[in-house]
């Protein structure tokens, strides 16, 4: 197994009551109306029936006669359906569903319903993973609806087809091919998106290429967009600030100069009469040498305002990045977002979300969650997460990132109320906020199994259904993956379950324990490197931990940049206090020394050195765990995760030796008797350090 087909590879049925059952209802399946949708649908139903009972469905012509299963929106059975079934099924919105029995004139059917057919698709996927997980009961009802509108996925793709942070191949999109090619890899990227419920997409880059907006390309989008429309999934684009100029001819980009409102509203229209249903923008500006409205002194609200007017017309959302940092601003990068978007609260259109990175700094292992959320009151705020490992090992690592999403969502800010959560400001429980919007940094390429490492495509799969709902918990969300990726076998669920759950921890020992960030590899941000100075303070790693004689860490604090401030005072007063805050966000906030005394009783020195060590301890359980499992897995998904668990443990090492050596500069104090001594020479690890190559691994 290669691992194309993802969680959708539909196994045969082994249990023979469930085969049994899901015979019958596959031989007499009624559609109540028509919809490009419901082709989708017929579609599945063929691959997934053919894979579990080695048998093409039926499809009925009439209503009764040998119909099992049901399928329709809500007006389209109201005939047959309970007035109770009928309001339930109304509550639920655009894009829920409700599968369950109905009893009519005598008989019971197995009815999916959803008010519009993409709620159908949605329960149809639903049905059908409860079918691979051998938990469907048909007589049970179920329903289901996401609560957060937009679930998104960012392709940081270039229209060359190379993928900025992108791990697993090429992008994709074949541009060069499209509108006239048709690669079948789209109709499976869609299928995909729809069976976890993500209705979104932006194509490319958020470092954009203003060529995405000319009319060529217009129509290469558009071949996209109608071939992902029946699963649900609408697409975006990112819109390069200075279009105006690079393809419009103005000499300007200024939001306010009228020919350039003219620019983005001409340029809008025409995307319309490609894409009637045309998602929005998603714009990077004025960060890390995007072009923005500061260029003609305009702030970020008048820079996406002309962009959001363009759209509203036609229904369109903006999406502006709160990712905007300039040194220029405050020199701790850590405030930069507030500083500029909190004094605009309340400034941007309706149709405009603010999209935030889950931390301030940048997708670290582990960050505090970012300060926007609960800051402001009167602007839509969106949450991005990084699907693709950036900093979390990239292809090479087993790292299943929902605990850390799941850590993050259920972080309480205190703001706006004193219960309120960051899942509850983004999908608007606490906000108020009708627009809502998760989005994720993809990890798809052209890699046979899509995501490089097969892991990776848990991680898509987590995101997915946490968009959709983000109140799951990281662990019901990796049982569900496992079963659809590796089948039923008890013991394997039980121990992959646990290879997955430790891993982001064992990631975040290895690499950046108790609070420390930013120490990756220079810019390719591959492997260890704390020691990077020189070039631009916030993109060196020195300024990140400060270590020197006396400590480690970065003061947030009163006495240091204070951007303990930004957070609600309940976080800021209690984190402030280096007894009382979480000790895995304690260097993220403090500057301490060597010998502050950790809640084990150990120093910091012998804490630091005992979580790297843990860190490489918990990697080579994972790996020998995994190898016990050799009997129950398919040979190639096997052989593929242990090769890689080996170069992770290697990884994990190279991270503790070097790092523990480096910090060890520093402190001078010897290492704690209980660990590995670190191995291996510092010179070395620092070699290994290239400004811009891609990393290199070191020789073993
Ligand atoms: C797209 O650029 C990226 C950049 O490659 C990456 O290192 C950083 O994480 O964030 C930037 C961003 O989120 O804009």
């Amino acid at each position: 197994k290669d691992g194309y087909e993802l969680w959708l590879d539909y196994r045969p049925l082994e249990n023979a009551n469930l085969k049994t059952e899901v015979d019958r209802l596959f031989s007499g399946v009624f559609f109540f109306g028509q919809s490009p949708t419901y082709e989708i649908i017929r579609k599945e139903l063929e691959i997934s029936s053919q894979q579990m009972i080695e048998k093409a469905p039926v499809f009925s012509m009439e209503r009764l006669a040998k119909t099992q299963v049901w399928m329709g929106t809500r007006e389209e059975l109201s005939q047959v359906l309970g007035l109770d079934q009928q309001v339930q099924i109304r509550e639920l919105g655009e894009d829920g569903y409700w599968r369950g029995p109905i009893d009519f004139q005598g008989k019971t059917y197995y009815a999916i319903v959803g008010n519009r057919p993409v709620g159908v698709l949605y329960g149809v996927f639903d049905w059908l993973k409860s079918i691979q997980t051998e938990t469907f009961n048909p007589k049970t009802e179920k329903s289901d609806s996401p609560k957060v509108k937009l679930r998104m996925l960012n392709h940081w793709d270039n229209l060359d087809r190379t993928v900025e942070r992108g791990y697993a191949g090429f992008s994709i999109w074949d541009w060069h091919k499209l509108p006239g090619y048709i690669d079948p890899r789209y109709i499976d990227y869609a299928r995909a998106n729809a069976s976890l419920g993500i209705n979104a997409v932006s194509l490319t880059n958020v470092n954009a290429n203003a060529r995405i907006l000319t009319t060529d390309f217009m129509k290469k989008a558009k071949v996209l967009a109608d071939l992902f429309r029946p699963y649900g999934i609408k697409v975006f684009l990112t819109a390069r600030f200075s279009a105006p100029m690079e393809i419009g001819g103005l000499k300007t980009a200024d939001p306010l100069d009228p020919a350039v409102s003219e620019f983005w509203k001409k340029k809008t229209d025409e995307m319309y009469s490609f894409i009637p249903d045309f998602g929005g923008y998603l714009v990077k500006a004025n960060s890390e040498g995007q072009p923005g409205p500061h260029e003609y002194q305009r702030n970020h609200a008048e820079g996406a305002n002309v962009l959001a007017d363009a759209l509203a017309p036609h229904g369109g959302i903006l999406i502006w990045r709160a990712f905007v940092y300039s040194h220029e601003i405050d020199e701790d990068r850590h405030k930069q977002a507030n500083l500029e978007f909190e004094p605009l609260d309340g400034k941007f259109r309706d149709n405009v979300i603010i999209q935030v990175k889950n931390g301030a700094i940048d997708f670290m292992p582990r960050e505090p969650f970012h300060p926007l959320f609960g800051a402001v009151k009167n602007t839509n705020l969106g949450m991005e997460f990084q699907i693709t490992q950036e900093y979390l090992g990239q292809a090479t690592q087993l790292v299943y990132l929902a605990p850390m999403w799941e850590e993050v969502l259920r972080s309480q800010t205190y703001r706006p109320t004193p219960n309120s959560t960051v899942a509850g400001i983004i999908d608007g429980t606490d906000s108020g906020q009708k627009l809502t919007l998760m989005a994720g940094v993809s990890n798809i390429g052209t890699d046979r199994n899509w995501t490089g490492h097969l892991f990776g495509q848990a991680n898509w799969f987590a995101f997915g259904r946490q968009a959709w709902d983000p109140y799951l918990t990281s662990a019901e969300v990796a049982e569900e993956w496992i079963k659809m990726t590796f089948g039923q076998k008890p013991e394997a669920l039980v121990k992959i379950k646990e290879i997955m759950l430790e891993s982001r921890e064992a990631a975040v020992n290895y690499m950046t324990p108790l609070g420390l960030h930013h120490i990756m590899g220079r810019s390719h941000h591959y492997g260890p490197a704390p020691w990077v100075e020189g070039g631009r303070a916030d993109w060196t790693s020195l300024y990140y931990h400060l270590a020197d004689s006396l400590g480690i860490g970065f003061d947030r604090t009163g006495s240091g940049s204070n951007a303990i401030a930004q957070y609600a005072p309940e976080i800021a007063k209690a984190w402030s206090d280096p007894n009382q805050i979480p000790e895995k966000y304690l260097l993220w906030f403090h500057h301490l020394p060597w010998d502050f005394k950790l809640k084990s009783g150990k120093t910091l020195w012998e804490g630091i050195g005992l979580h790297y060590d843990l860190g490489v301890k918990t990697a080579r359980k994972m790996e020998a765990d995994w190898k016990s499992l050799e009997a129950d897995l398919d040979s190639e998904q096997f052989d593929h995760v242990r090769q890689l668990l080996a170069i992770q443990v290697q990884e994990a090492e190279w991270w503790r030796n070097a790092c523990l050596l480096y910090f060890q500069t520093f402190a001078n104090r010897p290492f704690p008797a209980e660990i590995e001594k670190p191995e291996g020479d510092l010179e070395y690890y620092k070699s290994l350090d290239f400004p811009t190559a891609p990393g290199i691994r070191p020789r073993w």
